[in-house]
């Protein structure tokens, strides 16, 4: 059973050459395509590409709650998300790493919970991310000369389409990073009690600089600059302990009215 479970986003839809592919069906449908299991330096990981294997799942229509329940009802205890995001500052710049470490949730009509009643939980997101897996892959990208930041707050959007410049201004005022699928993906994994860090490769400067962004740009930054997570994924991976000592399940403890 694979513990540890990738979501691609834009521009990855496929880690390894798979050796199975899982068709999963969980309370919530199905997830964005079949899980494949692999493995990247012998060590055995499930995959999904969050917008299917065809981008043909827009961010407003992820099936979030299939992919997270279907990559835990495998035994997935830790999820690593792989994201395009635009910049919002000057010094990160396209191409970089982003290990986020805060969000900020400006999307509008999600499925944000696996608990609608009648068990009700409120989850802390204090933390949203894994410290121990935050600290394993800002160190292993660092180790391979990668452009990383260890920190950043990604504030996530509706979309699809993309923010207007007067929204772009405001944004810039508190985050560092823009996207469309980090939530409820990471608020998800965290009501399960899994593991969750975000790997981030900016592609742009959103809309605020003097080109603006569009979904083509994005694409062609991403295939630039893949071979970079494939790197940090390869090189990071092994690092990460079989035993979880991060605190992230404790969660589990406090949550339920
Ligand atoms: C293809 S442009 C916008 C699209 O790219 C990002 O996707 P992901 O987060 O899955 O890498 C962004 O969030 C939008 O969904
Ligand atoms: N500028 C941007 N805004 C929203 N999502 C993005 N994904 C990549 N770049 C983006």
């Amino acid at each position: 059973m694979p513990k540890i479970g990738i979501i691609g986003g834009s521009g990855v839809y496929g880690v390894f050459e798979p050796k199975e592919t899982i068709k999963v069906h969980t309370p919530y449908g199905r997830p964005s395509a079949p899980v494949e299991i692999g493995e990247i330096e012998g060590i055995e990981v499930a995959f999904i590409p969050r917008h299917g294997k065809n981008h043909e799942f827009p961010p407003h229509e992820v099936p979030y709650r299939a992919n997270i329940w279907a990559l835990h009802e495998l035994g997935v205890e830790r999820v690593i998300g792989i994201t395009a995001v635009g910049s919002l500052r000057e010094e990160y710049k396209p191409g970089d790493i982003v290990i986020t470490d805060q969000f900020i949730d400006f999307t509008k009509k999600r499925e944000y919970t696996f608990y609608n009643g009648p068990r009700v939980a409120h989850v802390s997101m204090a933390d949203p991310f894994c410290p121990e897996m935050r600290k394993i892959f800002y160190e292993t990208a660092q180790e391979l000369g990668f452009p990383v930041h260890e920190k950043g707050t990604y504030v996530c959007i509706e979309g699809p389409r993309f923010s207007t410049r007067a929204e772009s201004a405001m944004f810039r005022q508190f985050a560092h990073i823009i996207g469309m699928t980090l939530v409820p993906e990471v608020v998800l994994a965290r009501e399960l009690g899994m593991c969750y860090v975000n790997i981030a490769t900016i592609t742009d400067y959103d809309v605020w600089a003097d080109k603006p962004v569009d979904a083509q740009e994005v694409l062609k930054v991403m295939k630039e600059n893949n071979y970079k997570v494939q790197e940090i994924l390869k090189k990071g991976i092994p690092r990460i302990p079989e035993e979880r000592k991060c605190g992230c399940a404790d969660v589990l403890k406090t949550m339920f009215v």
